[in-house]
């Protein structure tokens, strides 16, 4: 099997003493899309956040490329490479779309943005076709592809998707597929969350299921 990219051991998150993941233990390798399938309220978006470093949390190790995340302060995994599609959007709904995907890069610092910029518009034209347009003309589904195109101006070693096709129509959350899909060839390391394994079942290679905090392979 190939390098671990990501690696997590014994992680316990509580709020307000009340366990929400418990001993959760997972492994994503170099290049992998990990499914993480659980019912709403079972910890998906939760185990994520722990990851972005944005929850108390005590695990025997978190590390990413062989480097414990346990010394990285929250603003650190961004020039990581490591990049968070919450479930809701939030998007800036006066800024234009390109000044949205921009947000980054404003406020961590991108060497190669204006490559990655061009290649993410590469990767969805149709956001190229509405980059001048301000993020509240736009459907809700429009809005999770430029959540998405933000996210991959950072996010080119691990990409956590949190439910990306909640909300989404059919249509495009078909083409949403077809992007997802596509960030696999370019050697990405991604989980994707879901309350079924509806639409993810055809893109991941492993799944993972949580249930009540508690994360099982397979
Ligand atoms: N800030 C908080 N305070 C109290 N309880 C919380 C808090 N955040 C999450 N929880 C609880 O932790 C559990 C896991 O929530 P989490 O949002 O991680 O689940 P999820 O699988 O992402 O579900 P959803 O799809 O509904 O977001 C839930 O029971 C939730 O009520």
């Amino acid at each position: 099997m190939s390098a671990s990219l990501l690696s997590i051991k014994n992680l316990n998150v509580a709020i307000d003493r009340i366990p929400i993941l418990r001993d959760v233990s997972l492994d994503v390798p170099k290049g992998c899309m990990a499914g993480l399938i659980g019912r709403n309220g079972a910890g998906k978006t939760t185990l994520m956040r722990s990851i972005m470093g944005l929850m108390p949390m005590d695990a025997k190790s978190m590390t990413v490329n062989g480097e414990d995340l346990a010394s990285v302060a929250p603003h650190g995994r961004a020039p990581r490479g490591i990049s968070y599609l919450p479930e809701d959007r939030r998007l800036i709904p006066s800024l234009t779309v390109e000044e949205n995907i921009l947000l980054p890069v404003w406020s961590i610092g991108i060497k190669d943005a204006e490559k990655r910029l061009q290649w993410i518009y590469s990767l969805m034209p149709e956001v190229a076709g509405f980059r001048d347009r301000r993020a509240l003309q736009l459907s809700g589904g429009q809005q999770k592809l430029v959540a998405l195109a933000r996210a991959l101006m950072p996010g080119r070693t691990l990409l956590l998707l949190d439910e990306p096709f909640e909300g989404v129509a059919p249509v495009l959350s078909r083409r949403l597929t077809e992007v997802i899909g596509s960030l696999r060839n370019e050697g990405m390391s991604i989980i994707l969350s879901e309350s079924d394994d509806s639409h993810s079942a055809d893109l991941v290679d492993r799944v993972y299921r949580i249930e009540r905090g508690v994360v099982t392979a397979g």
